[in-house]
C-alpha cells in the first residue's frame, strides 16, 4: 500500500476549528492530536492513507507548495502573502474568520487622511499584502517585518502605521490604536499541491469534495 498523504494543519487557533470538521468527515486523529502539550509533530489518524502533521500557519503552505506535505489547512492570509503556484485551494472552510487591516494610534487618526498618504512606514508580518495594497493606491510603502506583537511598533517609533489580522477589534483597542482600512476579509482553505492532486488522486480527490460537501452543507443551514 502506499505511504498514507500528509495533511498539515496549523497549531495555532484555527486547530481548535478543524477539529470538528474532521470528525464531520469520519477522520479521527490519535488523541495526542489535540493535547496542545504533546511535542509530536507527526500523528496517525483511524484512516491508513492519511497522516496528520501539526505546524505554524505560515509553514503549512511552505511544507505544501513543496509537496513534503500533500494537503493543508491555511488562512488567506497566508496564501495572500506567498501566491505560491504549486497551491490549488478548492475549498473556502468558513473558519477561521477574520480580516487584514491598516491601523495607527487613535491620536493619529483624529487629523489623518488616508488619501493624503503618499509614503508609509508599516511594521507587518505581510509585507507582501502590505506593499501590494499600497503600490495599487499610488503609496510608496517602508515594511518593517515583525512576527508578531505588530500592535506595540507604533508608540515605540518601530514605524507609524501596522497591518495586522483583525477580529474582534480588541488587540487594537487595549494598544490605543484604531483601524483605518480594510485591506482583505480572511478565511481558512484547504489546499492542495497541484501534483499530488493528480498522482494521489484516489485519496486527495474524496477528500476535496467531503470538505466540499461539509462548507456547501454548512453554508445552506
Ligand atoms: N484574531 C483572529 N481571528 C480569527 N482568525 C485568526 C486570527 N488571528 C489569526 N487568525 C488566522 O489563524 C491563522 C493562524 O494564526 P495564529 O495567530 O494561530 O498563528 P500565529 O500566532 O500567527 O502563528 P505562529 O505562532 O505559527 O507564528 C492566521 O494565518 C489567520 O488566518
Ligand atoms: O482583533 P482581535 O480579536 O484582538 O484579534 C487580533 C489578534 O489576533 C492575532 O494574534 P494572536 O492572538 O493569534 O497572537 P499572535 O500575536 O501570536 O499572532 C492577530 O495577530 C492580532 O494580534
Amino acid at each position: 500500500m502506499a505511504d498514507p498523504i500528509v495533511f498539515a494543519v496549523p497549531k495555532g487557533r484555527i486547530l481548535g476549528e478543524v477539529l470538528p470538521l474532521f470528525a464531520a468527515l469520519g477522520i479521527e486523529p490519535e488523541p495526542a492530536f489535540a493535547d496542545p502539550d504533546s511535542r509530536a509533530l507527526r500523528f496517525a489518524t483511524n484512516r491508513a492513507d492519511i497522516s496528520l502533521i501539526r505546524v505554524r500557519a505560515f509553514d503549512v503552505a511552505t511544507f505544501v507548495a513543496h509537496g513534503a506535505a500533500q494537503v493543508g489547512i491555511v488562512g488567506s492570509d497566508v496564501l495572500d502573502e506567498f501566491d505560491y503556484p504549486e497551491l490549488y485551494a478548492p475549498v473556502d472552510l468558513d473558519i477561521g474568520h477574520c480580516r487584514i487591516s491598516v491601523a495607527e494610534p487613535a491620536a493619529m487618526a483624529a487629523a489623518d487622511d488616508p488619501r493624503e498618504w503618499s509614503h508609509v512606514r508599516v511594521a507587518t508580518k505581510y509585507p507582501g499584502i502590505t506593499r501590494a495594497h499600497f503600490e495599487a493606491r499610488g503609496v510608496q510603502a517602508e515594511c518593517v517585518k515583525l512576527n508578531g506583537a505588530m500592535e506595540i511598533a507604533p508608540v515605540l517609533g518601530l514605524a507609524d502605521r501596522i497591518v495586522d489580522l483583525v477580529s474582534s477589534g480588541r488587540t487594537l483597542k487595549e494598544n490605543g490604536l484604531v483601524e483605518v482600512e480594510v485591506i482583505a476579509e480572511v478565511s481558512a482553505r484547504l489546499i492542495v499541491n497541484r501534483a499530488a492532486f493528480k498522482t494521489r488522486a484516489a485519496v486527495i480527490a474524496p477528500l476535496v469534495e467531503g470538505f466540499r460537501r461539509l462548507t456547501d452543507g454548512a453554508r445552506a443551514a
